[in-house]
């Protein structure tokens, strides 16, 4: 090497680019139970928990150094986060919690088995369900086991206010809410090149990441991400959009991260 040549640097970005971590929260007790989850504050399952630590290992060993980390209300996000900062001695960032990064709320849904579900409305319909752009699933009601644990949740008490609180939302739905907090907080911080850590869910982070690589509504329909396995987007300065090769980066062997994907795609098939 010569003494221009520089290590590529592996955190922040450098030149003409910022560098961001994103991760799904490892596996919940309802996942393992393969409930539809949605706002209902379901904890890690033991999976889960090793899951988040074997996260922060792998971040450790990267090298990176977080400044500043954002997550959900819900537990299974907050204590994924906390497992991986613990793992990697940086427990002291500031970290800001927001329903805005929660869990897509599941509606009527919420608190059935997926499988229970594909037997009673067919595998096309519960498909369409979780994951296409724009058909909800039905509202959650009263009557739904989950309602008053969810509206009376004091997690809420910062918001969403009650004329907004959701009863279900589509993808497009969950965006809507999401991607202000992107471009008013998120964005603002990465321009400061805050090193920026986001812990959050499967569906709220379908929507970033289909916000960032402009995905079609039918191209998002086929992605599904793992639980616990970080993955770094690489953006330019100037567009904010994902460079050559700087998407859905996974810290990962390729070949277990295709598995957790297509394991999460299966949830609705009969074994
Ligand atoms: O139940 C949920 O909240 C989500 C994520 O666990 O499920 P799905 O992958 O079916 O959208």
């Amino acid at each position: 090497m010569t003494s221009k040549q520089k290590l590529p640097c592996c955190c922040k970005g450098s030149g003409n680019t910022y560098k961001i971590i994103m991760v799904r929260h490892g596996e919940s007790e309802w996942n393992q139970k393969n409930l539809f989850c949605g706002w209902y504050n379901a904890d890690l399952s033991a999976k889960g928990v090793q899951e988040a630590q074997s996260a922060g290992k792998a971040l450790k060993q990267a090298g990176h150094k977080f400044d500043l980390a954002y997550t959900s209300v819900l537990m299974r996000a907050n204590k994924t986060l906390d497992a991986i900062l613990k793992e990697l001695g940086q427990q002291n960032i500031p970290i800001q919690k927001t329903w805005r990064l929660n869990e897509r709320h599941y509606g009527g849904l919420t608190g059935l088995n997926k499988l229970d579900t594909v037997a009673k409305y067919g595998e096309e319909q519960v498909a369409i369900w979780r994951r296409s752009f724009n058909v909800p699933p039905p509202a959650i009601t009263p009557e739904n086991p989950y309602y008053d644990h969810i509206i009376n949740d004091p997690i809420y008490n910062d918001g969403p206010a009650k004329n907004e609180f959701p009863m279900f939302e589509s993808l497009e739905l969950t965006i809507k809410r999401t991607l202000p907090f992107w471009n008013d907080v998120i964005v603002p911080q990465i321009k400061t090149g805050k090193f920026i850590l986001i812990a959050a869910h499967g569906n709220s982070l379908r929507g970033l990441v289909k916000h960032l690589d402009n995905m079609s509504n039918e191209e998002i329909m086929q992605l599904n991400l793992p639980t616990g396995i970080p993955f770094m987007y690489t953006l330019n300065k100037s567009s904010l959009k994902p460079v050559e090769g700087g998407s859905l980066q996974f810290l990962g062997d390729p070949e277990t991260v295709r598995k957790a994907m297509e394991d999460v795609a299966n949830q609705i098939k009969k074994k």
